[in-house]
């Protein structure tokens, strides 16, 4: 009887072990088929990311009146001159959708979506603390403590090294209290609170401006001060929420700078289309609308967030339709606005080779809209309606993994 089950049990185990082989093999096959795949793409991003043609105007509609507004703005990189790869070519609309119920997916973004990739610096012992990035949070104040944690904490889960935060002395005890591993400087509410930032300018990589800055005069001017240092230092700067309050009431702050990326909501793009364009926001024009947008303000990069998250410089629009879901709890800007902190830096740093010439911002928008849009997805489908931005943040290492390391 114990011969009989012993000799059953060794052919179950035999038959295991040849189904497991079989689906190896099966596995491998995938695999290797899309490795393929993969390698085939990568050998046409060249030729196709030159042949993008979808286009949607005639460029010289969007062109900005003032000839003097379109020169000396290109200058992203050092010895990195874009605009001569793209003065001749009309304004594209590149669209990209992960979403299994859509069927508008465009071959083009994966180039962008390689793109992304090719700009992760690379994981290696050679480095020390600090060279994948220090990033700067202007805001925090005594309203809102949680926008420049969100977006600190998503910086250094993306991959930074290390995340300041510059804020108000009542808000940086609550801040530090979220977590040991932001650095909180109580200075924006000091009279020389853009001194003391300012010292700290060198260290950094890019700085994000505005998450729970709030509107108070003495703090709006203070980002404005640091606004201007960082520019003289030709640090990246994204800003976002009340950081687009400010740039709606003083746009010359940031006009003409090209390393500005701006990350507004509806309102907040309603409100900055306004004020420059004296207009306002055509519904059934929003391509056109950004457009014109972004070259009001001397091409600065804009990513207007919304169902779909746009993207442009005011010679292209991109489209970021990733699958997200259809929580929209508060804080989900300012992981968005955290991680590009992160991937503008990245960009700026890998180079044209990397971005194959491509506006450097445009490629970090591009993933850090489909990062946040992929942790609202796997936080969605965790926690459901009980989703808040905390639950996105769990995800960001796994999201990111998904998107650009696997
Ligand atoms: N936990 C925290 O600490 C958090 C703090 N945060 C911080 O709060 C500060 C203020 O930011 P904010 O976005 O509330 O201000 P603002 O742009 O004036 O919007 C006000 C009004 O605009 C509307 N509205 C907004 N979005 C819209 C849309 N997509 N589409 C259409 N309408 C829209 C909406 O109008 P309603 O629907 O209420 O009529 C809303 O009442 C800022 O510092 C930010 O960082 C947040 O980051 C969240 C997490
Ligand atoms: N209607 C929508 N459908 C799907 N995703 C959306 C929608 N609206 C916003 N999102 C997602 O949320 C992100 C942030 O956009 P949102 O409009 O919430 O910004 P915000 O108001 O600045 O955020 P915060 O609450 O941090 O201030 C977008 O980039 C996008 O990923």
């Amino acid at each position: 009887m114990m011969e009989r089950f012993l000799l059953q049990s060794m052919d179950t185990e035999e038959k295991f072990y040849k189904y497991e082989e079989q689906r190896l093999k099966t596995e491998e096959n995938r695999r290797e088929a899309e490795h393929a795949r993969e390698f085939q793409m990568l050998q046409m991003l060249g030729q196709m990311l030159a042949g993008i043609s979808s286009t949607v105007s005639q460029r010289s509609q969007y062109m900005p009146s003032n000839p003097s507004q379109r020169s000396n703005h290109r200058s992203y990189g050092d010895n990195f001159n874009y605009n001569s790869m793209t003065t001749l070519s009309p304004p594209i609309v590149i669209e990209r959708s992960f979403s299994m119920h859509k069927t508008h997916s465009i071959k083009e973004m994966e180039n962008i979506f390689q793109l992304v990739r090719n700009i992760i610096p690379p994981l290696t012992a050679k480095k020390h603390k600090g060279q994948d990035g220090r990033i700067g949070i202007v805001g925090g104040c005594q309203e809102y403590t949680g926008a420049p944690y969100f977006a600190a904490i998503s910086a250094l889960k993306v991959g930074a090294d290390l995340s300041h935060v510059f804020c108000t002395k009542d808000a940086a005890g609550v801040i530090k209290s979220y977590s040991p591993e932001l650095i909180v400087h109580p200075v924006l509410d000091r009279p020389d609170a853009v001194h003391e930032v300012e010292k700290w300018l060198p260290r950094l990589h890019s700085v994000v401006i505005g998450p729970g800055l709030g509107r108070e005069d003495v703090l709006l001017a203070n980002a404005k001060g640091i606004i201007e240092k960082a520019k003289v230092k030709g640090i990246p700067i994204v800003i976002d929420a009340d950081g687009l309050w400010l740039i709606a009431q003083q746009p010359s702050v940031i006009q003409n700078y090209p390393r500005a990326i701006l990350t507004p909501n509806a309102m907040e793009f309603s409100r900055l289309y306004e004020a420059m364009l004296r207009d306002p926001v055509d519904s059934n024009d929003q391509h056109g609308c950004l457009l014109r947008l972004s070259q009001a303000l001397g091409n600065v990069t804009i990513v207007q967030k919304g169902e779909r998250d746009l993207i442009s410089d005011g010679e292209k629009v991109l489209v970021c339709s990733h699958e997200g879901s259809s929580r929209r709890c508060g804080g989900q800007g300012d992981l968005l606005s955290g991680s590009l902190g992160v991937l503008a830096h990245w960009a700026l740093l890998a180079g044209p080779e990397k971005t194959n010439g491509q506006n450097p911002f445009l490629v970090a928008a591009f993933g850090a809209c489909s990062l946040t849009r992929q942790c609202n997805h796997q936080a969605f489908q965790k926690c459901g309606r009980s989703m808040t931005a905390s639950d996105m943040i769990l995800e960001i290492g796994a999201a990111f993994n998904k998107l650009f390391e696997t």
